[in-house]
């Protein structure tokens, strides 16, 4: 608990202009602002009480006003605004102003019955997002840390002209619960005595608009230089999962692995045949098997369109390239972007979606 010194909500309180709160994370709570001067909403991230925050460090460089002004990743990445620190019992917290967003696409899933995204908008969402990686690997960075809580959505154009009670009226007045102890004793005086519940300005993913899903990429608390910096995880990890049971997850999905750590892996020979056949089992699911009864299957079954063949295929072609095993053989952002996928369905819905 000790690390994670949240700011306590009177300090909040005494900010002006803090309409709402957007969220909250391990190491910041974010709030719905908005900025005297152009009377646009802003979202302010308050950091716990961090003397030198990572993200601040890394989204001041990106914000840099030298970097390329005009490329499109720049507009996907959270420029700061404006910062300033807070003076709390905890010490200080860093705190700084970006663009407010709706809502994240994992938001998205969980706010939908089917948790599906029409294939225009997940087309347009995968071309944004491989744009923004791209634009960031420009800039000797990697986000180190993509997945769909830390890709969030613009929040929809005309959402500024809403007065502050035009907004509660919508979406609701802030709606705070008290803090106390499992045990009964009093909270010390670290902890924030009231929690404020965030806001749910997103919508089911399934409802989300090509034009109006505009992403930002998220939560650069853990992005690095690989340059100065080696950093290994695996491809896919498992919730209380075995190590031998990923590794086998992993060849059931990819094949086997490179030989020499094929070799080392006792536990293969009782999942696998020594050419790599899966033995003593009874289901086993390749990655196209995985696609069919993850992706094209709920969607037949919602009645939305599923991936034709070759899109499929395409699609899948892509996916494996990023999955290769070896690091070295994976493709890079910008080789991505050039991916059958990407040049024939992905960039041209995106494109098709900026005009509309
Ligand atoms: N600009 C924003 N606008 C709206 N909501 C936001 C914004 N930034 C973050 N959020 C919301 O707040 C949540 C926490 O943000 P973030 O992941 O950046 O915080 P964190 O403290 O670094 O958390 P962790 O490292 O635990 O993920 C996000 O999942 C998102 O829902």
């Amino acid at each position: 608990m000790l690390q994670h010194l949240y700011v306590p909500i009177e300090d909040v309180e005494k900010l002006e202009r803090v309409v709402q709160k957007l969220g909250y994370g391990s190491y910041s709570t974010i709030w719905l602002a908005r900025d005297e001067s152009s009377n646009e909403f802003v979202a302010i991230k308050i950091c716990t009480a961090d003397p030198n925050p990572h993200e601040f460090d890394v989204l001041s460089n990106l914000s840099s006003p030298q970097l390329s002004g005009n490329s499109p990743g720049r507009s996907m990445v959270p420029l700061i605004l404006d910062s300033f620190q807070i003076q709390g019992p905890n010490g200080t917290h860093t705190c700084y102003v970006t663009s407010p967003a709706r809502m994240s696409l994992s938001d998205a899933k969980d706010g939908s019955y089917i948790r599906l995204f029409k294939l225009e908008v997940a087309r347009v969402l995968a071309a944004q997002l491989a744009v923004a990686v791209e634009y960031i690997h420009t800039q000797g960075l990697a986000h180190g840390d993509l997945h769909s809580g830390n890709v969030l959505i613009q929040l929809p154009s005309g959402f500024n002209e809403m007065s502050d009670e035009e907004l509660y009226k919508i979406y609701g007045e802030p709606e705070s619960e008290v803090v106390t102890r499992f045990d009964g004793e009093e909270l010390s005086p670290c902890i924030p005595s009231r929690a404020i519940i965030p806001v749910w300005l997103g919508e089911a993913s399934e409802e989300l608009q090509p034009s109006d899903a505009k992403i930002i990429l998220s939560d650069f608390g853990e992005a690095f230089s690989p340059a100065k910096q080696d950093k290994f995880d695996p491809l896919f990890e498992g919730f209380l999962a075995k190590e031998d049971d990923m590794t086998c997850e992993h060849a059931d999905a990819l094949g086997i692995l490179p030989p020499e750590w094929w070799n080392k892996w006792d536990a293969r020979h009782k999942k696998f045949s020594e050419d790599g056949k899966p033995i003593n089992r009874e289901s086993y699911r390749s990655l196209e098997d995985r696609f069919e009864d993850s992706v094209q299957q709920p969607r037949r079954a919602e009645k939305m369109p599923p991936f034709e063949p070759a899109e499929r295929d395409a699609l899948l072609s892509m996916l494996r390239s990023m999955l290769s095993f070896r690091p070295e053989s994976r493709p890079s952002a910008k080789e991505v972007l050039a991916s059958e996928w990407m040049v024939k369905w992905a960039l041209p819905e995106y494109e098709k979606a900026q005009k509309s």
